[in-house]
């Protein structure tokens, strides 16, 4: 297993009290899954990739563990997660690309970074050209600035700039969403390669479109008011889902083929809760169709099928 996180709850402090953006989070990621994470703006999903790296001075750790590779991961200590960042877990955050430094050449800024983390350039030079060849790049790219390349190119350099000391765990937030859909799927393909290559040993890709979930993960992961509502293999939560926001946010896709001139869009009525008090029991039920008396309880997240966990009280098996 490479990352068992138990129980986590991560708030924000702000003047008009916490928000509870990670609130008893479960769950786990096998060695070699790519794992899709999915969810309304403001679920959670930035602040679960971000608690795995870096707390920012407003988050803090109110509870719950950890594990990557049977280690503890100190999240609420700054210092002792450093030896973790890039060597065993690396984040490639949202908006990565236009936030390279654009006065750096590409090969410069790899280097300080590599110094950052006590590491050689010297050592990984050979590496990293080769990687650079295998996503599609020519190495002189090394000495070019951001601004010189186009977006997949910047997002494919960034991929290699993330994974250059194999870290165990990737987590990418939107990484492909700015781009056309050729070159997401380019890069996309990419990031497979570097897992089935080993580079990385595990991948966590948060974003909004699930059809490119559907394209690359394994399983995908759908939270709700910052917890989990669901997680199951890929084809079982477009196929199959059994959390009702799962059937409805799966329900308000397109259909392959059609247009938007022969059908409109259902969306999903209502808006998540605030995350200042959220309600208690189960956070979804003022907009669930099938919600009754049992879920002003919290539905805890239960194995309904092996490998298939959802918090409802209505999907036992
Ligand atoms: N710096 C902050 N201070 C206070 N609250 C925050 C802060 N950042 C995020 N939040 C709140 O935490 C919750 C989770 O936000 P988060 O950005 O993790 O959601 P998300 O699912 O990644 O959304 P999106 O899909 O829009 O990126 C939201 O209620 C959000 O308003």
């Amino acid at each position: 297993m490479t990352l068992r996180v138990n129980d986590l709850k991560v708030y924000y402090q702000t003047l008009r009290g916490d928000v509870h953006a990670l609130d008893g989070v479960n769950f786990d990621l096998a060695d070699g899954e790519i794992m899709g994470l999915a969810g309304e703006s403001g679920c959670g999903k930035t602040t679960l990739g971000k608690s795995l790296i870096r707390l920012d001075g407003r988050m803090r750790h109110v509870g719950g563990t950890i594990e990557l590779d049977g280690k503890n991961v100190p999240i609420a200590d700054d210092r002792a997660m450093s030896p973790f960042r890039y060597h065993e877990i690396s984040l490639i955050p949202q908006y990565a690309m236009s936030a390279l430094n654009p006065t750096r050449k590409i090969g410069r800024m790899i280097n300080e970074l590599l110094r950052s983390r006590g590491v050689r350039p010297a050592t990984v030079a050979k590496e990293l050209n080769r990687r650079l060849e295998l996503v599609g790049l020519d190495p002189d790219v090394l000495h070019r600035f951001p601004l010189e390349l186009s977006g997949g190119m910047k997002q494919r350099v960034v991929m290699v700039m993330a994974t250059l000391l194999n870290p165990s765990l990737l987590i990418a937030d939107e990484a492909t969403s700015a781009l056309d859909v050729s070159t997401q799927r380019s890069v996309v393909e990419s990031m497979v390669e570097f897992r089935d290559r080993g580079y990385v040993k595990s991948m966590i890709f948060v974003t909004h479109d699930i059809s490119l979930v559907y394209q690359m993960a394994d399983t995908v992961m759908v939270m709700y008011a910052g917890r989990i509502a669901e997680k199951a293999p890929a084809s079982t939560i477009i196929n199959d889902p059994q959390h009702p926001y799962t059937k409805m946010l799966i329900g308000a896709l397109p259909e392959v083929g059609t247009t938007t001139a022969d059908t409109r869009l259902e969306g999903i009525p209502g808006t998540p809760p605030g995350l200042l008090k959220p309600p208690t029991g189960c956070r979804f039920k003022d907009r669930c169709p099938i919600a009754s008396e049992e879920c002003s309880e919290t539905p805890p997240l239960v194995e309904i099928d092996p490998g298939h966990w959802a918090a409802c009280w209505k999907t036992g098996r």
